[in-house]
């Protein structure tokens, strides 16, 4: 049963290749193999391999570029979920996609619940929001998991940016009044197995449809993750130029950027918790695990 994982080398992409590789035969083509820019291309893979299953793991994630390339942003962000949802509500097989914490407004203290009101800040929240909603009223079997702030052992993400400037520098400011989870690429493709039930064929989704928040447990500022980075690296035996007196926490304001970025990204889990009968891991664990995971790499 061939299952299909768009951008396969991308962070979650990746570990979805992992958790999903006993259940199937993987697809995981490349940008050389499948231009996702192209409508045209996508549907004559998609007659050829007749997938079972689509995880879409691609999505155009430079959140600053996106303000600049908007139609990128727009082509992997809203019209390539709206395309797999139309060909798995045609097909009848079920679609798992990936959505942001950005698609909210991002006022106020109160965790989001999937179905609180969004309002993107940035063409990226923007364009994720249009994938969400295509998908939706697609009338295919889906799954969207809201996550946020992911960070895995490989690719680029904020985890692996801090270990390098926290091996180069001596001080650094980060951005302490955004608050939200981060969350390892490895516990979402975790959760995305459990989610999909491997007993039968065709593949079933055995929660049901609907858009999830997926992260781990608690919540920190960017700050608050950074400090936490070096001080588990530290204990790791890790040589680091930064000290914690010279980890400074800054506003947004401070830290100008091309796109503006919500600092309410907190969000509610009890809605998968209670769909999968599990509590989710705290975010401190997770960090440990990835931590360990690549400076073992
Ligand atoms: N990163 C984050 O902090 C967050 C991500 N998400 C969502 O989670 C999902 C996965 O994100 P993540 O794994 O971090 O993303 P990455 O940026 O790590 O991976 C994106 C993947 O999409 C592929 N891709 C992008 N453009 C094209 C293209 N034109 N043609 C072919 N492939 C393309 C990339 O290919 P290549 O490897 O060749 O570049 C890459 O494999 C996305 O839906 C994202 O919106 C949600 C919240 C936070
Ligand atoms: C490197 C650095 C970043 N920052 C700030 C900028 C930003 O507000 C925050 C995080 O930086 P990033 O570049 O990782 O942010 P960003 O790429 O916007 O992260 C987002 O990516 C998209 C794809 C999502 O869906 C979101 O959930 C979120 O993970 O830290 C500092 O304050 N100091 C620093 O030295
Ligand atoms: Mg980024």
């Amino acid at each position: 049963m061939n299952i299909l994982i768009t951008g396969g080398n991308g962070q979650v992409g990746f570990e979805l290749q992992r958790q999903f590789a006993p259940l199937g035969t993987i697809l995981a083509p490349t940008r050389h193999e499948l231009d996702l820019t192209s409508a045209e291309a996508i549907d004559a893979y998609l007659q050829q391999h007749q997938p079972s299953l689509l995880l879409n793991a691609a999505a155009y994630t430079a959140v600053d570029n996106a303000e600049s390339e908007p139609e990128q942003a727009k082509r992997l962000n809203a019209e390539l979920p709206a395309q797999l949802a139309e060909y798995a509500a045609k097909q009848d097989i079920p679609l798992v996609h990936y959505s942001t914490d950005y698609v909210y407004p991002g006022n106020g203290e109160t965790p989001w619940q999937e179905d609180s009101p969004t309002g993107p800040l940035s063409v990226y929240g923007q364009t994720k929001l249009e994938g969400d909603e295509s998908v939706v009223k697609s009338g295919a079997s889906y799954l969207i998991f809201r996550t946020s702030w992911v960070y895995a052992a490989r690719g680029n993400n904020f985890m692996k940016t801090m270990l390098r400037l926290g091996r180069e520098r001596d001080a650094l400011n980060i951005v302490n009044d955004q608050i939200g989870a981060p969350t390892p690429a490895r516990l979402i493709a975790q959760i995305t197995a459990l989610s999909c039930t491997i007993h039968h064929s065709p593949f079933t989704i055995h929660i049901p449809p609907g858009i999830y928040h997926l992260a781990p447990n608690g919540e920190t500022s960017w700050h608050g993750f950074a400090s936490e980075i070096f001080n588990q690296a530290r204990k790791a035996g890790q040589p680091l130029a930064i000290t914690p007196e010279k980890t400074a926490g800054i506003l947004t304001s401070e830290y100008p950027t091309p796109a503006q970025r919500p600092l309410n990204s907190r969000m509610a889990l009890g809605k998968l918790e209670n769909a999968l009968g599990i509590t989710l891991p705290t975010w401190q664990s997770q960090l440990a695990l990835t931590l360990i995971e690549h400076l073992e790499s």
